[in-house]
């Protein structure tokens, strides 16, 4: 009996690696990096919506609002919840509001603080198209408001926090690496 509930719960224990944490912190770009070095698949949740609406995040902001937007990530959750594993996913950063993040697979948060973040952006080559495809972005004094209410919520659901500033990202990567597979081995995900 208890041999049969353990093994069925071993089988729903996803291998996923989900990527949270905020606009801009990094999590596109560490997915990538991720999959190319390790040899595995990688998803993007705002990827998948834009192809599923065709069109961009911005638009669907303008033409549907924020709450279509929200709906449009629970049902990639359930999608990925039903029809996805082994796979990284790098979410957008209101992502990990779903109702069922936790069944997605191990969570895990790029952390920096907010100056660091909008720093970066904010200086980069191509600044302004950057912080254009974030419309929750486009007024920074609310954009920290918003990191403010959010920063102890993206802890809460991590399974594991990486703090990224001034990190290269071969130690982020590393990291994530490292911590993942300590974390799956105690949750019994089979490799
Ligand atoms: N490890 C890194 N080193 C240098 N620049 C980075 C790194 N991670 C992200 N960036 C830069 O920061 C910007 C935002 O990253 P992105 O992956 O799009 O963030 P997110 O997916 O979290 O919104 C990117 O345009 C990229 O140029
Ligand atoms: O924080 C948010 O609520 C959002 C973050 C964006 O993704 P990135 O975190 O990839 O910028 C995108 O999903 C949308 O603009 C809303």
């Amino acid at each position: 009996m208890i041999e049969h509930y353990l093994s069925k719960r071993m089988e729903t224990v996803k291998k996923n690696i989900i990527l949270i944490g905020f606009m801009g912190v990094g999590k596109g770009t560490t997915a990538r990096a991720y999959a190319k070095k390790y040899g595995i698949y990688n998803i993007d949740t705002d990827d998948l919506i834009e192809s599923k609406e065709n069109r961009s995040i911005p638009r669907i902001f303008k033409k549907k609002g924020e709450a279509y937007f929200r709906r449009l990530e629970q049902e990639t959750a359930d999608w990925i919840e039903c029809c996805v594993d082994g796979t990284l996913i790098s979410c957008g950063g209101g992502f990990y509001q779903v109702d069922n993040l936790k069944k997605l697979g191990t969570v895990v948060l790029l952390d920096a603080s907010y100056d660091w973040i909008y720093h970066r952006l904010s200086s980069a080559k191509n600044a302004k198209k950057k912080l254009a495809k974030r419309p929750l972005f486009s007024e920074p004094k609310k954009a920290k408001k918003l990191y403010e209410k959010r920063e102890k919520a993206y802890r809460k659901v991590a399974d594991l926090i990486v703090n990224v500033e001034g990190k290269s990202m071969d130690e982020i990567l590393t990291e994530i690496h490292e911590g993942v597979e300590q974390l799956q081995k105690r949750k019994g995900v089979r490799s």
